[in-house]
């Protein structure tokens, strides 16, 4: 375990230190684009046709029954599967075009928020920010966990904005379900991503963590101007916190629209049938 180390938060402003890097592409692409984009499954077509982009700010969310094929979008975008037809594209990069180190490093620029938090349990919320930083420092350091204090600095500011700071040292298995899933968002926060792909983050938390962790995802899009592709069951959530719903069913893209125009039609579009009350 590394020795707690208390930095003064004051060294770096938080927005400096948060701010992201300079070398990052600048706003004018989208932050993830997937254009006419199929995938087929052998007999199964997971994808048909589908075309859709995240602004930068923007907080997305991504719905639709089983199967109607979102984790196959996550994985486009990750390029964990090559689309058959159409192109996928990140900060205005195709990177259905790329192989070797250069998808390596598309994908490091990409924030992963997983449903069941994955961080690791026995090491503290702070060392699992700074995993975050891995992209950004050397080999040694990383094999040393000799983050340097400037790293240090952007962890706790990321921690800080999450309304964990005090927790930094303490370990992430000890955290609850909602401050795990707000490690996370610090992580990407600390990685200084501009694409954020979150797959059913809030899905294993109770209503009230749910709600604020949504809220923070979709703050800190706004804030630092973070794409973010949220996957969610929940379809309150995605019309009280997302700027727009895309629908898939089917394989298809069914709808894509501002989130407070997501009525009762939309919902049986989507999903069939008439939408629960608290829907
Ligand atoms: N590796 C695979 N091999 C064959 N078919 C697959 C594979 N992965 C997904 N599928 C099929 O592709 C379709 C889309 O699956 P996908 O997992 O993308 O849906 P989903 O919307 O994420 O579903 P869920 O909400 O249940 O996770 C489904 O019909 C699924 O059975």
């Amino acid at each position: 375990m590394t020795a707690p180390l208390h930095l003064p938060l004051t060294a770096v402003p938080l927005d400096t230190a948060l701010r992201p890097s300079a070398a990052a592409p600048l706003a004018e692409h989208p932050a993830l684009a997937l254009t006419t984009v199929t995938k087929r499954y052998r007999e199964t077509l997971a994808l048909d046709d589908v075309s859709f982009a995240v602004r930068p700010g923007e907080l997305v969310a991504l719905v639709g029954p089983s199967g109607a094929g979102k984790s196959t979008v996550f994985r486009c975008l990750t390029r964990l599967v090559a689309a058959d037809a159409g192109h996928v594209d990140i900060l205005g990069t195709r990177v259905d075009r790329l192989r070797g180190r250069a998808l390596r490093e598309v994908r490091r620029t990409i924030g992963l928020i997983f449903q069941q938090f994955n961080l690791i349990g026995r090491l503290s919320a702070l060392d699992n920010v700074l995993a975050g930083r891995l992209g950004h420092v050397s080999t040694w350091r990383v094999a040393t966990r000799l983050f340097p204090a400037e790293d240090r600095q952007i962890a706790l500011a990321a921690l800080d904005r999450v309304g964990l700071l005090d927790k930094a040292y303490q370990r992430a298995d000890s955290l609850s379900g909602g401050q795990q899933q707000r490690v996370a968002i610090a992580r990407v926060l600390a990685q200084q991503s501009r694409v954020v792909l979150a797959d059913e983050p809030v899905s294993s938390l109770d209503p009230g963590s749910a709600a604020n962790v949504i809220g923070v995802l979709r703050d800190i899009a706004r804030e630092h101007r973070i794409g973010v592709l949220c996957a969610l069951h929940q379809v309150d959530f995605a019309r009280d916190y997302a700027d727009r719903i895309v629908a898939l069913r089917g394989g298809r893209l069914v709808l894509d629209a501002p989130a407070k125009e997501f009525d009762d039609a939309a919902f049986s579009r989507v999903y069939g049938g008439t939408a629960p009350a608290d829907a």
